[in-house]
């Protein structure tokens, strides 16, 4: 399908702009969190209040785009997502529910299981080579983490790196194929290495998206190819219940202040709102670069929550061909002497995905994503056709007909893909970030404690927050949410702990 349909989405609530800049609660960001927040809102009776998004349109990192040469291969254009693109976590009948799961089937999104893991071919530099043992141990290793970091959380022990962990399991990566196997376990889980991430949180994490045992939805991931993009599910859910005049488009904040009775924020071409509530939902890049001032200053204990977690950066790049030429399963793995270095393939020229699409992309995370944004497209196109050369010895490497990826770090309105938790982030800074400062209040992918770095996370937090603010607004109950001025214990994971049980 073409992909020109996508813009026409959410005309029902788009550009109206607003009557008034004084409402009870401002809504600062578009994306997940900000709109599960609205209809929260919106839900619990309070109506006055106004979304202001920078882009111009509903999603935020639900972003689609088309990609495909118009002229050359099938002449057909395809819509790919820069951004999130699994349903994470789907439900296998008997677990909770991925909210994000029930939208997905609520608007009748075109989504595909996608099997990361049993339909894989493995590579290295010589060409194709068989370790499918070693990805499938390298899974087996991961489970083992999950257990220590229980085991360890039971015992009143210390946090540690993921990388800690792996050692402690007797897993040592130390071969690239071994190290690939782990890259596509870990990294392209949490978008940094196992030596930049908690061991407890990266195990929760995972054990409540995906392990049912452990109150996850299941360990099966969906692959959006729907051509009205994945945003679609969002911007349908929006258009349930989002008047015109309820949002406000292209118009990026440059200043919130705020007070004991409110917020005013201030528009880059000048214009104010203020509102008696305000949410906040900028990713966690966006805080921690400054794109937005606060008056007065965020507090030290809010700056130092802010700047502790980490933005991390997951980069999909996109490659389309006169025609395929890879292999037919829909991963490959590729190990290079470089860790990290363009290592999930994924086909979408494949029955399940797009099938005769002749796209395909790579997945590169981390500190390596970083160095690539950084790069002219036309030097990561030349390493990315030597990587594929290395991978398909036999083969003549046509010119590709398109070539694309984001550089979400480099972007304003995101500073990096989504958050992950370091080793020295502590349960405590987790409070803080997420913690109000008078009628001023955040929510986002990482102020989830349990899902952060998903959408789901981010649902679930617009919903918290809204539920929270309508109290405030209705009276039936406001209650400040918890913050610790200065962070001091030396045992942090007691608290994480004690932080989950209280949570279950
Ligand atoms: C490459 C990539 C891959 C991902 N893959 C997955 C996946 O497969 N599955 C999954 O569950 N999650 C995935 N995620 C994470 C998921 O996309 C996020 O967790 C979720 O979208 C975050 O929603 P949010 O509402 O918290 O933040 P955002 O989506 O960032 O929403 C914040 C909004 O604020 C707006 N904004 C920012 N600054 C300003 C400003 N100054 N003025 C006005 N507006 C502003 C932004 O435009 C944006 O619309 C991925 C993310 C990326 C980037």
């Amino acid at each position: 399908l073409p992909s020109s349909s996508t813009s026409s989405l959410n005309a029902e609530v788009k550009n109206q702009g607003d009557n008034t800049n004084s409402h009870k609660v401002l809504i600062l960001g578009g994306g997940v969190a900000g709109i599960i927040a609205a209809r929260t809102l919106r839900q619990s009776g309070v109506n006055d209040f106004l979304i202001i998004e920078a882009r111009s349109e509903i999603g935020g990192r639900m972003m689609s785009k088309s990609f495909g040469s118009k002229s050359k291969g099938n002449g057909t254009q395809y819509t790919i997502e820069q951004g999130a693109n699994w349903i994470q976590g789907t439900q296998d009948g008997k677990s909770a529910a991925n909210p994000i799961f029930d939208l997905a089937k609520k608007h009748s999104l075109k989504n595909q299981f996608n099997d990361f893991y049993n339909s894989v071919l493995t590579y290295d530099a010589t060409g194709q080579v068989d370790f499918l043992t070693t990805l499938n141990k390298s899974e087996d290793q991961f489970a083992a983490l999950t257990v220590l970091a229980g085991s360890r959380i039971d015992q009143g022990l210390v946090d540690v790196t993921g990388r800690t962990g792996y050692s402690l399991v007797g897993a040592k990566a130390t071969d690239p194929h071994s190290a690939a196997s782990e890259y596509m376990q870990f990294d392209f889980e949490y978008a940094q290495s196992a030596g930049q991430t908690s061991l407890i949180a990266a195990s929760w994490n995972n054990n409540y998206t995906y392990n049912v045992d452990q109150g996850g939805f299941s360990d099966e991931n969906n692959m959006s190819v729907d051509q009205r993009g994945f945003k679609t599910l969002i911007q349908k859910e929006a258009a349930e219940f989002l008047k015109p005049n309820q949002i406000v488009y292209n118009s990026t904040i440059k200043k919130i202040q705020y007070t004991d009775h409110g917020a005013t924020v201030t528009l880059a071409n000048g214009l104010t709102y203020t509102g008696e509530y305000a949410l906040c939902t900028f990713s966690l890049g966006v805080l921690q670069h400054d794109d937005v001032t606060f008056e007065p200053s965020l507090p030290e204990y809010k700056k130092e929550a802010i700047s502790s977690m980490v933005m991390a950066t997951y980069t999909k790049i996109f490659l389309q061909f006169p025609k395929k030429f890879w292999f037919n399963t829909e991963m490959g793995l590729y190990a290079d002497s470089e860790r990290g270095r363009y290592p999930i393939w994924q086909s979408l020229d494949h029955p399940d995905f797009l099938p005769g699409s002749g796209i395909i992309f790579v997945t590169v995370t981390g500190d390596f994503a970083n160095r690539v944004e950084g790069l002219p497209d036309a030097q990561v196109k030349a390493e990315v056709l030597s990587v594929l050369k290395s991978m398909f010895p036999t083969t003549d490497i046509p010119e590709p007909l398109d070539f694309f990826f984001p550089r979400w770090r480099a972007n304003p309105l995101f500073r990096g893909s989504y958050s992950n938790w370091p080793p020295y982030f502590s349960s405590d800074h987790l409070i803080n970030l997420k913690s109000n400062i008078g009628k001023l209040y955040f929510a986002g992918e990482a102020t989830s404690r349990k899902y952060y770095g998903f959408l789901h996370g981010a649902y679930f937090e617009g919903q918290a927050i809204g539920t929270t603010i309508a109290g405030c607004i209705r009276n039936t109950s406001c209650p400040d949410l918890p913050r610790i001025p200065q962070i001091t214990n030396s045992d942090p994971y007691q608290l994480t702990a004690r932080a989950i049980a209280d949570e279950l």
